[in-house]
C-alpha cells in the first residue's frame, strides 16, 4: 500500500476532480459520506451525543458535511467551529451553508475557552479541526481547545489525521495534538502514522476509499509503501522437487566473542530455520563447542584467536556472509572486517559490532560490498549516521548513506523501515514484545539466509523483516508480550512462512494498523 505526501494527495484530489468531472465539494461529499457510513454502520441510530469540532479549512468542511448527514439521519449532533480567523475554504463555506439548511441548531462559533462545551464521558468527539493542511503548531486558545478535548475520556474520532499532526513532517508540538482513539483517513495512510514520534498519536486507523483517480495512484511514485502479506507472498520462491542443499546457498556467519556466543547461536538457528542449504559459523575458538552443541546442523570454522575474531577466511567462496553478531570491537576484529570487505564482492548482512566498527572507522564505508544490508538497532544507527533532530531527519540521513554507498539500511522500530536507494518500505508486522535481547540476531540470521538462497538483497531485507515480525506476532499471541524471547521468535519462523499461504478471511478493516 502506497503512502503519498500531502502535496501528492492535493494533486490526486485535483486530477480526480478534473478527470471525473466533479467539483471538490462533490469529492468532499464522497469523503464525508464514507465517514458517515462507517459511523452509521456501528451506531445504528444510537442517540449518543456526537460533538463535531470543525476548523475553517476543508477538514472542517468534512466535519460540516458529516454533521449534516448525521442530522439528516436523526442523530444527536452538535457542531462547533473554531472561529480563530475570518479565513475560510470554499468547500467549508458551501457546507456551512448546507448544514444551516437542514437544522435550526446551527453550528456554534467558538472564539475562546468560554465557548468550550462540556463533554460527557460517554459522548463521541469528532475531530475535524485540521487535516493535511496544517502548516504550523496549533497555538493560543485553539491549542487550549485541543487540551480540553484531550482531557475528556470521550471516544475521539479523527477525520483524515489527528489535528496537530503533519501528514509528512515532524511533530511540531506534541501537546497540541488531538489524542484520537481512532482515525479515519482518506484513501491512503499518511507517513506520520508509522514513525515513532507521530505514530503514537495514531493507535488505530482505517483508510477509506474515496475514489481518487486510480491511474494517479498507480503511476505516482509514493514517498514510501507499506509491506503487506500479498507482496511478501509474491516474493516467495517455491522449492524445486529435485533440488538439493547446494541449491539453497552456503551462508558464512561470523561473530561471537567470550560471553556473547548466544548471539551467534540465535543467528545460526534462525538462518537454518529460514532455509539456507548450508551454514558455516566462524567463531573464536572458545565458541566452538558452544556452537557445535547448540547448532549441530552448522559447520564451525574456528578463528585463530581463543577469545576474539581476528581473521575471517573466505577463500572457499561462501554464497554470502552475515557478520557482526556479538563480535566485540577489538582492533584485530576491525582488521578482520576490513580484510573481509576487501575480499568480498557479493552483498552481505552487516550487524551489531561490525556496524560499531564501521562507525569508528568511517573509511570502511567505501569498501562495503554494494547492495549489503545493514541492520543496526537505534543506538548503532545513531553511531552510523549521527544524532538526528526528528524522524524525518533520521530518514534523510539514512537515505543519503544508502544512495552514497548503494546500501540497504534498516531503521528498526514499531514499524521497521527498509531503506534502499530510491525506496522506503514500511513493515507492517511486529509488536512491542519483540523489543528483547537477541531479537536482532534472529533477524540478521533470517536475512542472511534469504540472501544466501539467492533472493535479491532488497527482497531478502523486506521478507526477512516481515517474517521476523510475523513470527514475533505469533509468539506474542501465544505467550503475551513479556514472555516473548528471541528463541521464541526463532521457533516460530516456520509458522511465519506457513502463515503466508493461509487463506484470508474477507477484509473488514482495509487499513487497520493492527
Ligand atoms: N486532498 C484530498 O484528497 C481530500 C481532502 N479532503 C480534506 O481536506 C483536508 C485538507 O484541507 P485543507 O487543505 O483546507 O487543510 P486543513 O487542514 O483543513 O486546514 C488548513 C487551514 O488551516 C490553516 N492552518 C494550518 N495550520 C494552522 C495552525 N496551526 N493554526 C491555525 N491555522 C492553521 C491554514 O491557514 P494557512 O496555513 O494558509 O495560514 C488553512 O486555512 C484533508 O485533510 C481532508 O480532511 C477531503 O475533503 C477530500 C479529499
Ligand atoms: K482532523
Amino acid at each position: 500500500m502506497k503512502i503519498f505526501s500531502a502535496e501528492q494527495l492535493y494533486e490526486a484530489d485535483r486530477i480526480t476532480c478534473e478527470k471525473q468531472q466533479i467539483s471538490s465539494t462533490d469529492l468532499m461529499e464522497r469523503a464525508a459520506g464514507q465517514i458517515f457510513n462507517w459511523l452509521n454502520t456501528r451506531m445504528q441510530g444510537a442517540q449518543v451525543p456526537i460533538h463535531i469540532f470543525c476548523g475553517i479549512g476543508n477538514n472542517g468542511g468534512d466535519g460540516l458535511a458529516l454533521g449534516r448527514m448525521l442530522i439528516n439521519h436523526g442523530y444527536k449532533v452538535e457542531v462547533y467551529i473554531a472561529n480563530f480567523t475570518d479565513k475560510r475554504s470554499k468547500c467549508f463555506l458551501i457546507n456551512y451553508g448546507r448544514i444551516k439548511d437542514v437544522t435550526k441548531n446551527w453550528p456554534k462559533l467558538m472564539s475562546g475557552p468560554d465557548d468550550f462545551p462540556e463533554i460527557h464521558p460517554d459522548d463521541i468527539i469528532v475531530d475535524a479541526l485540521f487535516g493535511i493542511g496544517l502548516t504550523r503548531a496549533i497555538e493560543g486558545w485553539v491549542k487550549e481547545l485541543v487540551l480540553h478535548l484531550n482531557s475528556s475520556p470521550a471516544f475521539k474520532l479523527a477525520i483524515d489525521i489527528p489535528s496537530g499532526l503533519s501528514a509528512n513532517g515532524p511533530v511540531l508540538d506534541p501537546e497540541g495534538v488531538v489524542r484520537a482513539n481512532h482515525t479515519l483517513t482518506f484513501q491512503t495512510p499518511k507517513m506520520a502514522f508509522f514513525l515513532p514520534k507521530s505514530g503514537q498519536f495514531v493507535p488505530y486507523f482505517e483508510a477509506l476509499d474515496i475514489g481518487l483517480d486510480p491511474q494517479y495512484l498507480i503511476e505516482t511514485k509514493p514517498m514510501a509503501s507499506i509491506v503487506l502479506k500479498p507482496e511478501v507472498k509474491s516474493f516467495y520462491r517455491q522449492r524445486n522437487k529435485y533440488s538439493h542443499k547446494g541449491d539453497y546457498g552456503h551462508l558464512l556467519m561470523a561473530g561471537g566473542n567470550q560471553g556473547q556466543m548466544g548471539a551467534m547461536v540465535l543467528s545460526s538457528q534462525a538462518a537454518l530455520r529460514t532455509g539456507c542449504g548450508l551454514l558455516t559459523v566462524h567463531v573464536p575458538k572458545c565458541g566452538l563447542d558452544i556452537l557445535q552443541t547448540a547448532v549441530p546442523e552448522a559447520m564451525a570454522q574456528p578463528d585463530l584467536e581463543e577469545l576474539t575474531i581476528s581473521d575471517i577466511p573466505v577463500n572457499w567462496s561462501p554464497t554470502t556472509v552475515a557478520v557482526g553478531m556479538g563480535m566485540g570491537t577489538k582492533a584485530e576484529t576491525a582488521e578482520a572486517i576490513k580484510t573481509l570487505f576487501a575480499q568480498t564482492e557479493q552483498p552481505m548482512v552487516i550487524d551489531a559490532d561490525a556496524l560499531n566498527l564501521i562507525s569508528e572507522h568511517q573509511n570502511m564505508f567505501d569498501s562495503i560490498p554494494q547492495g549489503s544490508i545493514l541492520t543496526p538497532h537505534p543506538g548503532e544507527l545513531k553511531r552510523l549516521v549521527g544524532e538526528w533532530t526528528d524522524d524525518y531527519d533520521k530518514i534523510e540521513r539514512v537515505k543519503q548513506l544508502c544512495e552514497k554507498h548503494q546500501l540497504i539500511i534498516l531503521v528498526k522500530g514499531a514499524n521497521t523501515l527498509v531503506i534502499g536507494p530510491g525506496l522506503i518500505k514500511i513493515n507492517s508486522t511486529g509488536n512491542p514484545g519483540m523489543a528483547t535481547a537477541g531479537s536482532g540476531d534472529v533477524l540478521s540470521g533470517m536475512i542472511g539466509s534469504l540472501l544466501a538462497q539467492g533472493y535479491e538483497p532488497i527482497i531478502a531485507a523486506i521478507m526477512g523483516v516481515y517474517l521476523h515480525g510475523s513470527a514475533g506476532n505469533m509468539a506474542a499471541t501465544e505467550l503475551g508480550f513479556e514472555a516473548v524471547t528471541a528463541s521464541e521468535i526463532s521457533s516460530r519462523i516456520s509458522e511465519s512462512f506457513l502463515e503466508l499461504f493461509r487463506e484470508e478471511a474477507p477484509p473488514q478493516n482495509s487499513g487497520s494498523k493492527e
